[in-house]
């Protein structure tokens, strides 16, 4: 009937162009969230001539995800992603062979100590090399800003390859750097016209840059897992990679070839570096934007736990600490439209018919910062996760690391890396404005990408001892 197979409503789009026009690419999410004030919690738009249906607010994107896990839970993967992965590994992958690689990623990190007392020792044996970084003014070819960076994929390193770098390793750096651009150039409004209209590729410089970085990636890892090869030993199992080489002995099905352990290895080390950094870099410069709130999480922090190595079970204890993290990765929010989904069946959601195939949006943005979910949505205000009496409280609509059958699978060592690296270094350290800039300049501008970082600018970092 009519009735069944409403559309989602949205702007008229034109022939070919759809609705690009009309659209800023270099801020989609903001020009989509504004969009749904007008439309409601699910609309369609058209990127050139591919349909899009947009889900907005809390609600909608929490209902499609987890109440409708099945139908809105697969990847879209787009021309790019294509290139990236050609549909192998973990993020840019769907049916079968997603689903074991994803099940094999996780209880193999879990194996190795992902979001247990493993990781918190690597973790905190970390933090000291980043503040021994911190600590050197000169002779350094990296920023620590970069460092920041460096010491979360040296995380994931040690649970993928069983080793951490030295900050200056080349391979290190080459690896995160790429990382960086890709992610960064894969937001760029080129890359989104590519995705429309691929036969642009090779005239798009951006596009040739994003080929030039996954060759270089593919063939870093390439020479690790060949390391790694050499020197096996099944009965002692040393990291993820080992792990995948002794399953391909033994395969239970035909998944575990080398393109899915490539990718796969090269999905968790971008996944888990860049987000996790620039959520950290986010966190140092809003305690730098807002001293008096740094002073409180200082005073907690002094109160509580004093000068020793901060431990996960602190956390209950440390309330405005807590709630300062939550309310940074909030305010930030660093991956603003998740990664892209597509319905795996038809779907009738909210009223609407949306058919199988239908790439989707799940808007972040208008869930992290939803006006009828959080007090003052827009502005820095801990406030959102503290109670009456100070202690803190989960929020539903906290949801930077999406949700239902795709969520992110890094969700509890990242969490851990923010608490153990933010506490660290705020022990040690005051954030504040360079000299001669005041903390109004600031800029909370991000800079846009496919996620979003702070701009770059100087802070210091001021010793407390
Ligand atoms: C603060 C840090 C992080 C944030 C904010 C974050 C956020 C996200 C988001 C929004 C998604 C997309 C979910 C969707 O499509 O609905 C995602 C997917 C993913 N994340 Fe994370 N992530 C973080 C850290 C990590 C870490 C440390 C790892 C690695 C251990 C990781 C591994 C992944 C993987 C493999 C996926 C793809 C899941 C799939 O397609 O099945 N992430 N993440």
């Amino acid at each position: 009937s009519r009735e069944q197979n409403r559309e989602p409503p949205g702007p008229r789009a034109f022939p070919l162009l759809g609705n690009l026009l009309q659209l800023d690419l270099k801020r989609l999410d903001k020009v989509l969230f504004d969009l749904s004030k007008k439309y409601g919690p699910v609309f369609t738009v058209y990127l050139g001539p591919q349909k899009v249906v947009v889900l907005a607010g809390y609600r909608a994107v929490k209902q499609a995800l987890v109440s409708h896990a099945v139908e809105f839970g697969n990847r879209e993967i787009t021309p790019v992603f294509h290139d990236f992965n050609q549909g192998h590994g973990i993020l840019f992958s769907n049916g079968d062979s997603w689903r074991e690689m994803r099940r094999f990623a996780l209880t193999t990190l879990k194996d190795f100590g992902m979001g247990r007392r493993i990781s918190e020792g690597r973790i905190t044996e970390e933090c000291q090399y980043l503040i021994e970084e911190f600590e050197q003014h000169k002779g350094k070819p990296f920023s620590n800003a970069q460092a920041i960076h460096y010491a979360a994929s040296n995380i994931i390193s040690t649970l993928m390859f069983g080793k951490r770098f030295d900050y200056d390793d080349p391979v290190l750096r080459a690896m995160v750097e790429a990382d960086k651009e890709t992610i960064h150039l894969t937001g760029s409004a080129s890359i989104m016209i590519y995705n429309v209209f691929p036969w642009l590729g090779p005239f798009l410089k951006n596009w040739r840059i994003l080929m030039k970085n996954v060759e270089n990636n593919k063939s870093n890892i390439r020479r690790i897992i060949a390391d790694l090869k050499g020197t096996l030993n099944p009965d002692m199992c040393r990291c993820f990679v080992d792990a995948f080489l002794i399953r391909q002995q033994h395969p239970e099905n035909s998944h575990y070839h080398d393109d899915n352990m490539l990718y796969s290895v090269i999905n968790l080390f971008a996944a888990g570096t860049d987000t996790t950094g620039h959520s950290l870099q986010w966190c140092l410069l809003f305690m730098a934007k807002y001293p008096h709130i740094q002073e409180q999480v200082q005073e907690e922090l002094s109160r509580v736990v004093g000068s020793r190595q901060v431990r996960m079970e602190d956390r209950k204890k440390l309330p405005f600490t807590d709630a300062v993290i939550h309310e940074s990765q909030r305010l930030a929010n660093i991956v603003p439209m998740a990664l892209p989904h597509t319905t795996s069946q038809d779907v009738t959601f909210q009223g609407y018919f949306i058919r199988k195939g239908t790439t989707v949006f799940p808007l972040l943005t208008s869930v992290l910062h939803d006006e009828s979910e959080w007090e003052s949505p827009h502005t820095f205000n801990p406030a959102h996760f503290l109670n009456e009496e100070g202690k803190f409280i989960r929020r539903d609509a906290f949801m930077p690391f999406s949700a239902g059958r795709r969520a992110c699978l890094g969700e509890g060592l990242a969490r851990m890396e923010l608490f153990l690296f933010f506490t660290s270094l705020l022990q040690r350290f005051r954030f504040t404005a360079p000299p001669g800039v005041s903390e109004d300049e600031l800029d909370l501008t991000p800079l846009v990408g496919f996620t979003l970082s702070p701009s770059p600018q100087e802070l210091c970092a001021v010793s407390r001892q």
